[in-house]
């Protein structure tokens, strides 16, 4: 199937085969391949450097790619930009708006390059800035412009969201409040594609992802497609006065000294048989965790597993 047949079966985002290269020839993004449906959240995750960012200015239309195709809502970016960027709203990493304007007179500012704007206190409202529409953009928190780069992302109701690490520096609740309004806009209809560095938000919100690395996506689909394959996780200390040999047999690869990790894909029965043995030697398990495979565990896989296949063709 082409980029234009997926557009038509309601794709809001196709990337075909995309690659980008800079001047001096090096290609940052090396040919790859997603779409993303309507109404869809979908996370682009992956190493520094990977080629995210890059890839995230093809779909905004900064730039045209070096082979293959893209397209949003079934035009060309940056061919057909008059069509596509009224419909679509873009968070970028650094916003870079004059700062001595008040955040309100920012978002007025903005709202007259918009056709259908929010008015601006609504969009403030959205993000949590209500009480700070008379400040100076100067005198923001880190966390507040954040905010305010959302606001102004949200200012043309768009269609297509771009959201560029869109918690970096806000606190642990600001997080969550960009979360839920992330979430308030999928259902609204919105499709988002989100670039993160914290796993724990692509987790949250993602109907898909896909993980790159050096220009390339190494692993797709729902969070269950991307951590099936991966070994849950036991870890724990032995006391002091308990050597790893006495762990059972089957276990005792995984110690480090008192320190044991446990890799498994068979989580109850390793737990069942580690408690049994832990009950009727009557050893206590200092800081005892067993957790399910997660995207971190999947993620630090792919990036180790990665890396160590480069160094052996190197
Ligand atoms: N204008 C440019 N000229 C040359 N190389 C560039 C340019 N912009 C980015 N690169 C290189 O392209 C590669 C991919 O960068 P990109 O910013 O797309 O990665 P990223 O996945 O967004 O990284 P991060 O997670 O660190 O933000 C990097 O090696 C980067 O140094």
């Amino acid at each position: 199937m082409t980029s234009d047949d997926i557009s038509r079966t309601g794709h809001a985002i196709v990337a075909d085969q995309v690659r980008r290269r800079y001047a001096g020839g090096f290609e940052a993004v090396s040919g790859i391949s997603f779409s993303v449906a309507r109404g869809e959240l979908f996370a682009l995750l992956g190493t520094n450097g990977a080629g995210k960012t890059s890839t995230v200015e093809l779909l905004e239309g900064l730039a045209p790619p070096d082979g293959g195709s893209v397209r949003v809502l079934g035009h060309d970016p940056y061919r057909e930009r008059a069509a596509v960027r009224p419909r679509v709203g873009v968070m970028l990493q650094e916003g870079g708006f004059p700062s001595d304007l008040t955040v309100t007179e920012t978002l007025r500012m903005w709202a007259g390059c918009t056709s259908g704007a929010r008015p601006a206190g609504e969009a403030l409202d959205l993000v949590g800035l209500g009480a700070r529409a008379r400040t100076r953009v100067k005198q923001l928190s880190g966390g507040e412009r954040r905010r305010l780069d959302l606001a102004l992302a949200l200012l043309g109701r768009p269609e297509v969201l771009f959201l560029d690490e869109p918690t970096t520096g806000l606190d642990a609740e600001g997080r969550r409040d960009t979360w839920r309004l992330v979430r308030q806009l999928r259902e609204g209809g919105t499709t988002v594609l989100l670039t993160t560095h914290y796993l724990e938000e692509a987790e949250s919100l993602a109907d898909r992802l896909a993980i790159m690395h050096q220009g390339r996506i190494v692993t797709s689909g729902t969070i269950a497609d991307v951590t099936a394959e991966r070994p849950s996780r036991i870890r724990f200390e032995l006391p002091a006065d308990v050597p790893a040999a006495r762990l059972p047999l089957s276990l005792r690869a995984a110690a480090e000294g008192r320190r044991v990790d446990i890799r498994t894909h068979t989580l109850q029965e390793s737990l069942h048989e580690l408690l049994s043995w832990a009950r009727e030697s009557g050893v206590e398990l200092h800081g005892l965790d067993a957790r399910s495979a997660s995207l971190e565990e999947a993620f630090l896989d792919i990036a180790k597993s990665h890396t160590e296949a480069e160094r052996v063709t190197a």
